[in-house]
């Protein structure tokens, strides 16, 4: 439990039943301020003061306002596209993005459907021509859905809802999606296809991607060129993933008949020229505009956020890998592990890290290890980072100073149910460490290069290099007992009888250079080096 005061800036509106477990959180203290409508310049100016940041997609987290933000260890986005923040700055800064992806889902997929079914039978412009007093039943006949073909391209969670909702219209259904496998289409109901054969064969088109380098203009004059005369477009996802001047050309070339549009490329689009055509129907954003949808992504960030601050893993990570609640529990226990055994082999050396190979053995190589890799990260950098460097940075800052990591994984591990091994290279020094989880007992380090030790990896220890003769473990225990330093355990290692060989104390205290030059004097004692973790 920690009673320093967090303070959370909720930066756009959010339901308030939503953000009540931030309310009624009491362990926590927590500072909620709501301050919604700040300018650019406000957001960098107020920053400063904050441990948290909530937005949904008005705010756009920049460079800059990350820059400004000295305290901030959380941005949490209630909803899905998270391309109002700039991840690559936030996860430089170990910040971590969490967004909540589940709860509008529902939402955005009614919402296209209302506004393909609107599409389809001109309510909108037969709404206003009504509403202008006019009785015209001519200009408004619309087409039925009934086994028309909709193409759904990103068949994520959103895709998949709309795909159902249209099968209960009676639509045939073309999917695209790079994840979408044979099997799931069929499971699903849906025929497997192209962008192209999308485009040439469907009477209606929704996109459900979020907006990324490779979805910005995935729609585009050439695809509304194989498309079917009379085609229908409806983008509910992101502005930007149908090119906003090949749709205008298309609608006016007719080409497309409609086009229902939620989302625009820059938002508040007032000044689009896309809204002068009466073929387009729009709404200013609503996908994610219910009561139900707008409650549950900020209870679900809510949620994430008070996680975060007692536990220090979170549900929804969109900077970080995340853990599968079923996996959390057999992984976590290796995290710390992990890190200590980064800890220790940076120890090792003072040369620079070229190199870091991660080796995992067993059990643990059947899980996504990326996490235990973040871990041991931290620990190697922490000498040099302190604690600047955290889960969300740590795999950033090692490449970016050029540092090369290799994962490793294999099924057996010699004795151990799981071994993680970590090698450091440098230009002229290779050191690794290896650790396992004895059942109920704990980390234990097992291996220290060649030598096979059992150690705690926790507090003071001594590691020393020495060649294995009588009296050598006697005199080192005399050498430190003269200088006050009491050992509570000892463990020592050796190749082969006569040959190199290790010691390993954990001690009472920190060992000074001078203590260690002291012990280092002895015959036989290759190398004396205290090691904190
Ligand atoms: N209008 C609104 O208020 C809302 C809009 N959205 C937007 O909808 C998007 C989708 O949301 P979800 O379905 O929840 O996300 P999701 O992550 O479940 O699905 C997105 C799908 O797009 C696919 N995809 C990625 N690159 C692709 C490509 N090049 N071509 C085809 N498919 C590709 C992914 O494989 C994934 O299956 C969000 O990113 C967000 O931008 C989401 C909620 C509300
Ligand atoms: O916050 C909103 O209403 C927008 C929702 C949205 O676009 C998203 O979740 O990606």
């Amino acid at each position: 439990m920690t009673t320093e005061q967090i303070n959370i800036l909720i930066a756009d509106p959010l339901s308030e039943d939503g953000i009540f477990p931030l309310r009624q959180e009491t362990e926590l203290n927590l500072n909620v301020v709501v301050d919604t409508g700040l300018t650019p310049e406000q957001l960098i100016e107020k920053i400063g003061d904050f441990h948290v940041l909530l937005v949904r997609s008005q705010t756009t987290v920049t460079p800059e306002v990350i820059k400004a933000a000295k305290n901030l260890k959380l941005i949490g986005r209630a909803g899905v596209g998270v391309d109002n923040i700039d991840l690559q700055a936030a996860t430089e800064h170990g910040i971590i993005v969490v967004n909540a992806p589940d709860g509008n889902t529902n939402s955005a997929a009614e919402h296209t459907i209302a506004m393909m079914t609107s599409l389809a039978r001109y309510i909108p412009q037969a709404y206003n021509s009504l509403k202008n007093g006019k009785w015209d039943r001519k200009s408004y006949v619309g087409v039925e859905l009934k086994n028309k073909t909709l193409g759904v391209v990103g068949f994520g969670r959103i895709g998949v809802e709309v795909a159902f909702r249209a099968k209960g219209q009676r639509m045939q259904v073309l999917a695209y999606d790079p994840f979408l496998t044979d099997e799931r289409a069929k499971e699903l109901g849906v025929t497997k296809a192209t962008v192209d054969e999308i485009c040439e064969a469907a009477d209606f088109i929704t996109v459900h991607t979020p907006l990324l380098p490779e979805t910005r203009n995935l729609i585009n004059k050439e695809k509304f060129a194989m498309m079917k005369d009379g085609v229908r477009i409806i983008n509910c996802a992101r502005g930007g993933i149908i090119n906003e001047d090949d749709l205008y050309d298309a609608v006016t070339e007719g080409k497309v008949a409609g086009a229902a549009l939620d989302v625009f490329v820059e938002e508040p689009a007032t000044d689009n020229k896309l809204l002068t055509l009466p073929q387009v129907i729009a709404t200013p954003h609503l996908g994610a505009s219910t009561i139900e949808a707008q409650e549950s992504v900020a209870v679900d960030v809510s949620n994430d956020i008070i996680k975060f601050f007692k536990t220090g893993t979170v549900t929804n990570p969109v900077n970080m890998p995340s853990i599968p609640k079923e996996l959390l529990a057999q992984v976590e226990p290796f995290f710390e592990l992990a890190e200590k055994l980064g800890t220790f082999v940076t120890q090792l050396t003072v040369e620079p890290i070229k190199e870091i190979n991660l080796f995992y053995a067993g059990d643990v190589a059947n899980y996504d290890v990326r996490p235990l890799t973040s871990n041991a990260l931290k620990g190697l950098l922490s000498k040099n980072h302190g604690n600047h460097v955290n889960d969300v940075n740590a795999r950033y800052l090692t490449e970016r100073i050029g540092v090369k990591i290799n994962e490793h994984k294999t099924t057996t591990a010699k004795g151990f149910t799981s071994l993680l091994t970590l090698e450091i290279k440098t230009a002229n020094e290779v050191h690794s460490v290896a650790g396992t989880l004895l059942n109920g007992l704990g980390a234990r380090i097992v291996k220290v290069e060649d030598y096979v030790v059992d150690v705690i990896p926790e507090g003071h220890l001594l590691y020393i290099r020495n060649t294995d003769k009588p009296g050598a473990i006697g005199r080192v225990a005399t050498k430190l007992a003269e200088k006050d330093i009491n050992i509570a355990t000892m463990q020592v290692g050796r190749a082969q009888v006569g040959g190199k060989a290790v010691m390993m104390l954990s001690v009472d205290n920190q060992v000074t250079d001078e203590d260690l030059a002291f012990v280092a004097e002895l015959t036989n004692i290759d190398e004396v080096k205290a090691l904190t973790l």
